[in-house]
């Protein structure tokens, strides 16, 4: 089984949006699922194997069958146990609205901002509770990840896809789709796509390290656009079943180029801010909370000075 061990260490995970449940392209060659100290997980982590052998673990994140509403999906458990055994890079698909004419549906983008729009019902960040820490979320993807996936454009202009870069992602609370007021204000503010997903999946992956990228495929118009249908379910499942395909051959153009990036230590200059962030006291710090913490992060409490032995 995969875990903490340097050796088996599943470096790669892939998060499911809507539409996108299982990688049963790839041989699955274990199953994880245990309790985190935020709880279980959407969905059991499946440690898939690509054609040259080389693994990655796929998380679905509304659950199989699609079972957690945005606001619902225990983001903290998904992030935590995918942290847990090892992941250091995370490829996360998502359904997205255009707010733009040129992004057509069926069309690929990378967000490189997001404005949030959620209600703050989430729970949004592992440090609460007296044991508290503040990262930087100036860009909440990761541009490494981002010029890597960007550079296999050309998967997607073989099935007639565009994959746009640097766009700007508007996260809404949901479940209900937006108004039309509210789709033109977003528009005016300059987003060009939305979802109800991205937060605070990518601020969670930015606490613990984890470099982290959307893969946006875009299924609609939303409401803004006249002479367009207006979104529905039925609109964005029948966009992503053709958009699927495409994904996966875009994910295993990808994985290659980011095994690669990855043994060359490519992403080494995500990490390390963790040990500047923390700003509670050892004296007042809730040992509880030191606990639960060591799940995502032994070595830096460790090396902090937090630690449980003080039980
Ligand atoms: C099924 S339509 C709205 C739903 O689709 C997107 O999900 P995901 O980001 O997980 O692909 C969107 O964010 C909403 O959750
Ligand atoms: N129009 C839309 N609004 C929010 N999330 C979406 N996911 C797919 N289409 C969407």
């Amino acid at each position: 089984m995969a875990g903490n061990n340097n050796e088996d260490r599943v470096r790669i995970g892939v998060i499911g949006g809507s539409g996108i449940y299982e990688v049963d392209h790839l041989k699955t060659i274990d199953e994880i699922y245990y309790e985190t100290p935020w709880g279980y997980p959407s969905s059991k982590i499946t440690i898939a194997e690509d054609p040259c052998g080389f693994k990655i673990a796929f998380l679905s994140r509304h659950g199989k069958g699609h079972k957690y509403n945005p606001s619902e999906i225990p983001t903290r458990a998904n992030l935590a146990l995918l942290k847990n055994i090892g992941v250091e890079v995370i490829i996360a698909f998502s359904a997205v609205g255009s707010l733009r004419e040129e992004i057509k549906p069926k069309d690929f983008v990378l967000p490189d901002q997001i404005i949030d729009r959620t209600k703050g019902i989430r729970p949004s960040t592992f440090f609460e509770d007296g044991l508290i820490a503040h990262v930087s979320f100036a860009d909440p993807f990761n541009q490494i990840l981002s010029e890597l996936i960007y550079k296999h454009k050309n998967v997607l202009e073989e099935e007639g896809s565009t994959l746009h870069q640097n766009k700007t992602l508007v996260c809404m609370e949901g479940p209900a789709f937006s108004t039309k007021a509210e789709s033109n204000l977003y528009r005016s503010w300059g987003c060009d796509i939305i979802n109800m997903t991205a937060i605070p999946e990518a601020k969670l992956a930015k606490e613990l390290e984890i470099a982290y990228q959307m893969v946006c495929m875009s299924t609609d118009y939303d409401c803004w656009k006249q002479g367009e249908e207006i979104v529905t379910v039925e609109m964005v499942v029948n966009n992503m079943t053709k958009n699927t395909a495409n994904s996966k051959k875009l994910l295993e153009a990808i994985l290659p180029d980011l095994r690669q990036s990855l043994s060359d230590g490519k992403f080494e200059s995500n990490k390390g801010y963790m040990n500047h962030s923390f700003i509670t006291s050892k004296e007042v710090a809730n040992k509880e909370q030191v606990k639960k913490l060591e799940f995502v992060f032994p070595d830096i409490l460790n090396r902090l000075g937090f630690s449980s032995d003080w039980f």
